[in-house]
């Protein structure tokens, strides 16, 4: 049988619930980020003890940023009435926002790296379509493998939904700007939103979202970056801390919807 690394004990019920019957997959990406991953150095040796709750579960928690309603009505509430439920899961939201359209179908994760948070969320949600944006040739490889190992685990080893819908695009996200666009785009450790909103705005779709995920630093990157989300139509700015029962840091997402297509300069607009 394929080697797994299973969630330690005090994790299992956030995992399940995350990731459903999908779990055997998250699973297995956990092994092969323990052991190639980590061969690879895509992960650091300090981390192959904590995969699961420094960024399985971290990551997979973004998926309470696309599910949260954030009406003005104050629908991400701070009592955890916005999560799913019975999780022991909740979002804060430090502002109101316009709600994301429901269904989210497609989500980009701009420089995946090793698939974090973009192929862990793909295995959360097999129902959207996911394109991890990666620069460097050696890292899409990575992602082509692993994808390929999943598939064959889909077949063996479980009966979960199949694998989901993921493209491995090998660019810089600046140079797909005109191109492509998404429901929702996400990043983590790549850069300082300032510069995060310049390669990742132009790719979300009027009416979406940038959900970052982001650490302590957050309040200053959203002052920092307040001229660049103006200038590309971001609103909204706000924090949101995912907690979850056993997970000692919540996992700390900047969301930004885009609310409108800035016109280029020289451009008059229409014909
Ligand atoms: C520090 S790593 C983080 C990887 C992963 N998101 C994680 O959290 O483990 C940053 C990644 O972003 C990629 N990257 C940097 N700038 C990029 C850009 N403009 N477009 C796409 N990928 C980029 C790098 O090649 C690298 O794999």
């Amino acid at each position: 049988m394929t080697e797994r690394l299973a969630p330690p004990a005090e994790h299992r019920a956030l995992a399940e619930e995350l990731f459903g019957r999908n779990l055997p997959l998250a699973e297995r990406y956990a092994r092969l980020l323990q052991t190639k991953g980590a061969e690879q150095g895509l992960i650091g040796p300090r981390e192959v003890d904590r995969i699961w709750e420094r960024h399985v579960l971290n990551c997979a928690l973004m998926v309470r940023a696309l599910e949260t309603p954030q009406g003005a009505d104050g629908a991400a509430a701070s009592d955890g009435s916005a999560a799913s439920s019975g999780s022991g899961t909740s979002a804060e939201s430090a502002d109101s926002a316009a709600a994301l359209p429901e269904p989210v179908r497609t989500l980009a994760d701009v420089g995946s790296g090793a698939g974090l948070p973009g192929l862990v969320l793909a295995i959360a949600r097999p129902d959207i379509d996911i394109t991890l944006i990666e620069t460097m040739q050696r890292r899409c490889i990575w992602l082509e493998e692993t994808l390929e190992d999943l598939a064959a685990l889909d077949e063996e080893d479980f009966v979960g939904t199949q694998l989901p819908q993921v493209t491995v695009v090998r660019a810089r996200a600046e140079e797909l700007h005109g191109e492509q666009e998404f429901d929702v785009v996400t990043a983590r450790a790549v850069a300082a939103l300032d510069k995060l909103a310049k390669w990742t705005l132009p790719l979300v779709r009027v009416g979406g979202r940038l959900v970052a995920l982001k650490g302590q630093s957050a309040p200053q990157e959203i002052e920092k970056a307040q001229k660049t989300l103006q200038r590309l139509g971001g609103e909204n700015a706000r924090i949101e801390l995912i907690r979850a029962e056993g997970i000692e840091v919540p996992t700390t997402v900047v969301s930004v919807d885009v609310t409108a297509r800035p016109q280029k300069k020289g451009s008059r607009g229409g014909k």
